[in-house]
């Protein structure tokens, strides 16, 4: 019984493994380094890959650390499937992968393709015990993470910076950033008895709304100017105009209700994002 807690044998184990495989949190990360390949027009796919593989493994990091230090460290969880030997060696693993990763992308690509992909383990390590203390960095550090791989993707594609992937990572660290001081005040009463400071527990629900909503307006003015700019084409508007009345409705619902909105709401946002500055529909 090297990583299950609650049963031995090589699938109790691999079952333990992956229950810290949350697609809910993982899918955006992965089609945010997707999405940064996209941008670079033609993309190599197994380079693509490699850098999707690395979030991925810091995602997983992520997991597995908070996991531990919320059962473990911090008492605050009734179970965890994970033992205590397990997480460590979990961690260890997934680890080494992400630093392999960086590897390949510094032979393949170059050293500034390793350094753009370091701060995504960087945020998902120190997520617990550190990260998630502060309501600040517990709201935008999860943003901040899909914002790296959108920039990382487009990089090791590219070799280069560019001005549509650095915007679309500002709007989708500030609009994720809404989505989540949201999507933590669901956990209002647990996370105030524990006194986990999130926004919603140091400003109150009310506040925390109107914080939420206004980074969310922040995230889509964003769009609006960078299309005035001409760095997103005109027709990213749309993805404003799809946005919004998602948001209405989600603002008028329960805190889950807004949440599982808002998520649909973004990724509806991301696609026509991503068919205005592909397709370029209107130029
Ligand atoms: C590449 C990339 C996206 C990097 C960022 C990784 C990152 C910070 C992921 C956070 C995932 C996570 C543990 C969510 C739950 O935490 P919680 O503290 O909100 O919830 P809890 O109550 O379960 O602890």
């Amino acid at each position: 019984m090297t990583f299950s807690r609650h049963d031995s044998g090589v699938v109790a184990d691999a079952r333990a493994l992956s229950s810290q495989v949350h697609p809910v949190f993982m899918l955006p990360p992965l089609a945010a380094s997707w999405f940064g390949s996209v941008l670079a027009g033609e993309f190599d796919v197994a380079l693509g890959a490699v850098h999707m593989v690395a979030v991925f493994l810091a995602v997983y990091t992520a997991h597995v650390k908070d996991g531990y230090v919320d059962f473990y460290v911090r008492d605050e969880d009734d179970d965890h499937p994970l033992t205590e030997r397990g997480c460590r060696l979990a961690l260890a693993l997934a680890t080494t992968g992400f630093f392999l990763c960086l590897g390949a992308l510094w032979l393949l690509v170059d050293p500034v393709a390793a350094l753009v992909t370091l701060p995504c383990w960087l945020i998902a390590y120190h997520h617990a015990p550190q990260l998630d203390t502060n309501p600040v960095t517990a709201t935008t550090g999860y943003p901040l993470g899909i914002a790296v791989a959108i920039v990382g993707g487009y990089y090791v594609q590219t070799a280069g910076f560019a001005a549509v992937p650095l915007a679309f990572a500002v709007v989708f660290l500030v609009l994720l950033s809404g989505v989540k001081v949201i999507d933590d005040a669901k956990d209002y009463e647990y996370d105030r008895s524990i006194r986990k400071r999130t926004v919603a527990v140091v400003v109150g629900r009310e506040r925390a709304r109107t914080v939420a909503f206004g980074l969310m307006a922040v995230g889509l003015v964003a769009v609006l100017a960078f299309a005035a700019v001409s760095v997103f084409p005109p027709s990213a508007a749309a993805a404003v105009l799809v946005f919004v009345p998602v948001a209405a409705f989600a603002r008028r619902g329960t805190d889950e209700l807004a949440t599982m909105l808002l998520v649909r709401g973004c990724y509806l946002f991301l696609a026509v994002l991503l068919v205005a500055v592909y397709y370029q529909p209107l130029s």
